[in-house]
Parts: structure tokens; sequence; C-alpha cells
């Protein structure tokens, strides 16, 4: 019936447009009215399409562009749902009709009957007194933003009620966003375990589904434990849902600061006094922290010494387009992996890494060590895989999980102090839409964080629902003098058996996880 509310749609474009070379800058806002998000294609000369960005449902992007220039916007799926060429006037994507109606996520007949017939009841009894009193029990807000929503991460709150007899409920607070009233209204009686409670979620939110292979959502509590069934959900008055299964961070506002415990009676740093590490948001879009004091005593140091003979020049893994090609002036570091076998340093910054992400250690990747000397950079990438561009390489699309793993979470340690320049820039932050150009080295738009001897840099590269966040894209900028230490720690949604070595470390990053999973570890 969803269909019918809908006007009359226009068809879907499908002829290839003229386009021409011009000169002229446009400045486009796009708005997605869809109920799904699109990626945005340029159309080059030779008629190719280079993906530039995406948009979430509901959500505008600015794209920057040259008159008589065409550009393509598809679903995730590939299907095309706009195109257009730039000139002068605003552009509205427009939506084709069969795209309704089919990504309404469905209910199974149980939960439909008993959520359609008892969600007027639940909003009517829910009213007034009784709701507020348990949404202040709750305290869902310090979970939520006023500036920017994260996609992806629901916060909930129980509403039990008084007398046995009544309707337990659930508030849903959507994508991260603040509302004094919630976005929803569930009523619980029919939900007999969490996939029925993210069926119900997504069916009242009328979020799209998302398509197989996928991670399967995840529920935490308020202090990040994972919920392993809805018993343990509905003791709690607040939990969080990630749709895309791993805990993130939400960045509230710039400034805001998270306290995370990093130890615990089996820390081998405990002597060392740091109890907790205080995760202060630099950006909201790409969600990025800055940590300092990370790296503790003479663990930077040892990374330098242990990486230095085994330098290499840098690589990345190449585009089926680039396939082949030279790196050029790409990445111009030198680096090596550190396996954490046998190395108990390595082991008590993963368990630190651990405590602060709050995903497990299987999911991480050897540490890599970079070294940048005068004029080395890293020009503007994403440290995801996009799998559209390794289309042709079985190998990748493998450790991909055809879309269900990628890199979720970065976090990026300074080993050294730099004399000047070697910053880590993300040009898109602070609203700056427009995606910059595959290879600039200009530091100067966004947020950029400057190099510190044991500072670390935290930031995501999917967003809480598992979509590839296309405003994480960042630079490892020219250093102007001296040389640059510095360390990437690569966090997987999924656990990533790449590069990580030894029986010895792939036995302690198993136990590692299990103390996660027991909250034991922190
Ligand atoms: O060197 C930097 O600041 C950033 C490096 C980076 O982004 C990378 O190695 O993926
Ligand atoms: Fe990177």
């Amino acid at each position: 019936e969803r269909v019918n509310q809908h006007p009359e749609l226009p068809h879907c474009p499908v002829e290839t447009p003229m386009v021409s070379q011009g000169s002229t800058p446009v400045s486009w806002s796009v708005h997605n009215p869809l109920r799904l998000p699109v990626y945005v294609y340029w159309v080059s000369f030779s008629g190719k399409e280079d993906k530039m960005d995406s948009v979430r449902n509901g959500d505008n992007t600015t794209i920057d562009t040259y008159e008589g220039h065409a550009w393509r916007f598809r679903t995730t799926d590939g299907t095309l749902v706009a195109q257009a060429v730039a000139s002068a006037q605003a552009l509205q994507l427009s939506p084709c009709r069969e795209l309704f109606g089919a990504h309404e996520p469905l209910l199974p007949l149980k939960l439909s009957h008993a959520v359609g017939a008892l969600a007027p009841l639940v909003r009517e009894y829910w009213r007034g007194e009784p709701l507020n009193r348990s949404l202040a029990a709750c305290d869902p807000w310090r979970f939520l933003s006023r500036e920017e929503k994260f996609t992806g991460l629901h916060v909930l709150c129980v509403l039990r009620a008084p007398h046995a007899a009544d309707l337990d409920a659930m508030a849903v607070f959507a994508d991260g966003w603040h509302e004094a009233r919630p976005s929803a209204l569930i009523p619980l009686g029919a939900v007999e375990q969490l996939s029925e409670l993210v069926l119900v979620v997504q069916h009242a939110l009328h979020l799209p589904t998302r398509g197989e292979p996928l991670q399967p959502p995840g529920f935490f509590s308020a202090d990040a434990l994972r919920l392993p069934h809805l018993r343990a959900l509905l003791e709690l008055p607040m939990s969080l849902l990630f749709e895309g299964g791993q805990w993130l961070w939400p960045p509230i506002s710039i400034g805001h600061v998270w306290t995370v415990a990093v130890n615990s009676a089996m820390a081998a740093d405990a002597e060392r006094g740091r109890a907790e590490v205080r995760l202060v948001t630099a950006s909201l879009r790409p969600a990025l922290f800055e940590v300092e004091d990370f790296v503790l005593g003479d663990e930077a140091e040892h990374m330098r010494r242990k990486a230095a003979p085994h330098l290499f020049a840098s690589g990345i893994a190449n585009t089926d387009k680039d396939r082949g090609k030279q790196l050029g002036d790409v990445r111009t570091s030198t680096m090596t992996f550190l396996k954490m076998d046998h190395d108990d340093r390595l082991k008590a910054l993963a368990r630190r890494v651990q405590c602060v992400t709050k995903v497990g250690a299987t999911h991480m990747e050897a540490v890599q060590v970079l070294r940048y000397e005068r004029m080395q950079h890293y020009q503007a990438h994403h440290d995801f895989f996009d799998p559209e561009f390794y289309q042709e390489q079985p190998g990748m699309l493998s450790q991909l999980r055809h879309g269900a793993n990628n890199r979720l979470a970065t976090v990026f340690m300074y080993l050294n102090n730099v004399s000047a320049g070697g910053e880590t820039a993300f040009p898109r932050a602070f609203g700056h839409r427009a995606p910059a150009a595959k290879d600039t080295l200009d530091c100067s738009v966004g947020k950029a964080v400057r190099p510190q001897q044991n500072k670390v840099v935290i930031f995501y590269s999917l967003m809480p629902n598992g979509d590839l966040d296309y405003t994480s894209q960042h630079i490892g900028c020219n250093v102007i003098d001296g040389t640059k230490w510095a360390a990437n720690f690569w966090i997987w949604s999924q656990d990533s058996p790449m590069n990580r070595g030894g029986p010895d470390a792939v036995r302690f990053q198993e136990e590692l996880e299990a103390q996660l999973m027991e909250n034991t570890s922190c």
C-alpha cells in the first residue's frame, strides 16, 4: 500500500547524456528523497563512470563540477535512479517507482499482527508522565547528537509497565539524532529474540532492508558490552543497536570527551598508572577522535627500532583500473608490518586498542609502521576497500566477503614529533561535503591533525550501519622538516585473517577477544 502513497513518478532515465567539457564551475546541492542510499558517479568523457560519493536516504550532498559534465546516481545494487548534466539549476533526484515497496522490511506474520494491532494502543498508553519518567531513567540523550546524524546507531529505552498486566514497550531514538521524543514506540509483547527486535525496529523506522551479504546487527549496553540475547537487553534501561554489528563511538559534538577504561589486573602496563584515556571529538563526519598519551613508555621507540631494519617502499592495494600501474607519487613513504607474535609490548598496545575501540582483537591487522622523510606523503585516499573497484580480484573480494567485511576503524599512532608538516588531514571534515581530488595534498581544507609523539587519532571508515563513509577521505601531508614515524592499527568489521602471523599471535588475539566478551580485559 506504500506504493500508492507516492504520486506518479517519472521513468528512470537510461539514455547516455550529451556531455561537453565545460569550464564554468557549478556547485550542486543534491537531495536524495529515496528510502535508499545512492552512489554518485561522474561520467567521464569516454562514458566511464567514476564513483565520487554516496548520499544517504533523506540526506543532501554537494557536487562541485563544471557545466556540461554528466553525473549518474545509482542505488547500492547498481540500479540507475537518475542522471543529469550540470547546468546552473539545482538537481532533484527522480525516484523510480519500482524502488518503493520492494525495499520495505518484511515482518513475519506473527510480529506483523502484534505490532500492527498494538502500536496505536502503545502510543496511547505510553503518553505523558509514565513515558517521561522512563525516558529520564534511561537518559538516551547522552548518546545522541544535535549536530550530526550517526546513521545506523539507534538508542533504545525499555519502557517497563508498572503493572505486570500492562504493556511493556520500547522507545527508539533513530540514527544517533537528538530528539526530545522518541522516533518510534514499539510494543514488546510479541518480540522473543534479538533478531525479531531488529525487524521490528527496522519496520518502525522505515529503514531499508539491508541486502546480503551483511553482518548481523549488534546490540550493546551503554558501557559497550555486546548483549548476547533479548533477556540481557530487557534487564537494562538502555541499549544501543548498531545496524552494522560493531560498536562505534558516537562523536556527539566537537570537543566532546568519552573517558574509556584501558586498564585491568591483567594489563602489562598497569603499574604505569594509566587507568583510562580520553577520546576527544575532532570531527563529526568523518567520526574522528584525538587521544593524547595513548602510546606509553618506550612503546613508540620499540616500534621504530623494530621496524627500522625492515622498511621497504610503501604500497597500496591497486584497484582493477590501476592494476599493473606504478604507485607513482601517491604514497612515497617507506613501511613495514610488525606481527605481535612473541612481543609483549605490541600485545599490550593491541589490548589497549581493543579496550578503546571495543572491537575484538581478531579484527586487527598486523601493525603497519611508516616512515616519511622530507616531502614524503600519502595523497587523499580512503582506508576502506570499495568492493566495486576490485571486481576482477577474487582474493580481495573474498577478503571483503563481497562487501560484508571492511576496514571499520583506523587507530593511527604518531611515534615521534615532527618539526614541520606531516599532519593527517581530513579534507571533508567540518561540512566540506565535496570529495577532494584523488591526487590532492592540499591540507588547508577541513581538519588537519598535527603529529605528536604518543598521540593517536581514531577514525571510522564505515558508518554505524556498515556503509562506506566517503567523508573518511584523508591525506598524509608532506613532511616539511624532519622525519615522521607513525603506525596504522587497522580494525575490520569482521575478523581479519590478514597478516596476523604466528600461532602465538593468533592465540593471543582470540583470548583477548574472549576477555572483551566477558568484560575482563579493560
Ligand atoms: O601519515 C598519515 O598521516 C596518514 C597515513 C595514512 O592515511 C595511511 O597510511 O593510510
Ligand atoms: Fe589512510
